[in-house]
């Protein structure tokens, strides 16, 4: 049997990769720090996904296993045995795996095992080429060459919503119906066995940056728009006209921009995006505003999902004042309980909303896109929203 080690046995590791994974046929080793996780999952062998849909149609996800994160022996042995490693961890969490996974690379090179695979599966642009730097950083020289032919890290797009979950068996997890996994073919090895539902493209980035600024850039709208609002879930946010006007003119303005950098079908496009916005008000799900404008920093930075597409669209001529007005919002997403938020809060305090925007965007104060964010923000007073 084929062996798969996922870190991350959270909600897209359970409910999305982890799944897919084992309808291919391999067994699954996830890894993670969640010590009541590895423990149900190690008893068990098996766990329970269900369909966000009328049905609630619900499959067992057996031949699964796990393995702690901090048990860095285990945890090397498996990257030095699997077919396949990917992750779900969070990008900024990529860090952190990076020393066993190296750990494991150097066992399989001194052993001549067979070339290897390492996915990324997180919201990011080249999560995979992140990874590997960190994992390089590990390595010696000498060991950088040998992986270069015996480990490749492909990039890959993932699409799946999965809500905070509140069951009574902490391994149940509940997923949307809709699902896509991309992965860029270009560096992969010869002969390598397809992950079924997986798609496998020769360039990955329209595939990244159609799903980033698009479902991940509405989504976020919602919840920071929803936030401001002081609404608590994306479905209420969704049903609230003026929010959902709002999402919709900034999907506009990043849609106009990549079906001109893509030559993407223009009317195709406009499908893609109504049928994401149907997914955001999925009835049989409840997602918190909360979730998912988690970590503003990361969503505010140079290469995500709200400042890479209003630059790109500024600079062909579109003018983001939508995307403009979410990154306002973002701002002023005060969740105490979100570390980031909290940081973000901490230096819009300090340096004043202008300077704390340049610091995490990286767009210069006297840059158009910069005013049209403060002109939003000085609009947008807790007290007089939208
Ligand atoms: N939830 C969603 O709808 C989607 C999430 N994503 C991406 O998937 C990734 C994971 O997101 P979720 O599953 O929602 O988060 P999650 O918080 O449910 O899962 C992350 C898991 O990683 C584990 N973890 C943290 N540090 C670790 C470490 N050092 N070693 C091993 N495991 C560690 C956590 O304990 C947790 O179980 C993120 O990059 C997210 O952007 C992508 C598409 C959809
Ligand atoms: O960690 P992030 O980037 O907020 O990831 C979660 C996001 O990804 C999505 O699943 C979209 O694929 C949304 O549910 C959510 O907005």
């Amino acid at each position: 049997m084929m062996r798969a080690v996922h870190f991350g046995a959270g909600n897209i590791g359970r409910g999305f990769i982890g799944l897919l994974l084992s309808d291919s046929g391999y067994e699954v080793t996830f890894v993670d720090v969640n010590e009541t996780l590895v423990g149900l999952l190690r008893e068990r062998r098996e766990y329970t996904v269900s369909l966000a849909n009328e049905s609630q149609d619900t499959v067992t996800v057996r031949g699964v296993t796990a393995i702690s994160g901090n048990d860095a022996e285990q945890v090397a042995a498996a990257v030095a045995g699997a077919d396949l490693v990917t992750t779900a961890v969070g990008v900024n969490i990529l860090k952190f795996i990076a020393g066993n996974i190296a750990s494991g690379i150097r066992r399989r090179l001194a052993a001549g095992a067979a070339p290897l695979h390492i996915i990324a599966c997180e919201n990011a642009i080249g999560g995979s080429t992140q990874l590997k730097e960190h994992v390089y950083s590990h390595l010696n020289e000498e060991e950088r060459q040998q992986a270069d032919s015996r480990v490749a890290f492909p990039d890959a797009a993932v699409d799946r919503i999965v809500p905070l979950q509140h069951h009574e068996d902490p391994l149940h997890v509940t997923v949307e119906p809709f699902y896509e996994w991309v992965v860029d073919r270009s560096s992969m090895f010869e002969g390598f066995e397809p992950v079924k539902g997986v798609h496998y493209v020769q360039q990955l980035e329209p595939y990244i940056e159609r799903k980033l600024f698009t479902v991940n850039t509405g989504h976020c709208s919602a919840a920071y728009l929803g936030y401001l609002q002081g609404i608590a879930t994306i479905q209420e946010a969704m049903a609230d006209e003026a929010i959902a006007r709002h999402v919709r003119e900034a999907l506009d303005e990043t849609g106009k921009m990549l079906v001109y950098k893509y030559s993407f079908n223009a009317e195709e496009h406009t499908s893609y995006i109504a049928k994401i916005m149907e997914r955001f008000r999925n009835p049989y799900l409840t997602d918190e505003v909360v979730r998912v404008g988690r970590s503003p920093i990361r969503k505010l930075s140079p290469n995500d999902r709200l400042v890479r597409p209003a630059l790109q669209a500024f600079a062909g001529g579109i003018e983001p004042v939508r995307l403009a007005g979410v990154m306002a919002a973002a701002l002023r997403f005060d969740y105490a309980d979100d570390p980031e938020a909290a940081e973000l809060q901490a230096a819009v305090k300090e340096l004043g909303a202008g300077a704390a925007l340049t610091r995490y965007t990286s767009i210069p104060e006297d840059h158009p896109v910069h005013e049209m964010v403060m002109k939003q923000y000085s609009a947008w007073k807790p007290s007089n929203t939208l």
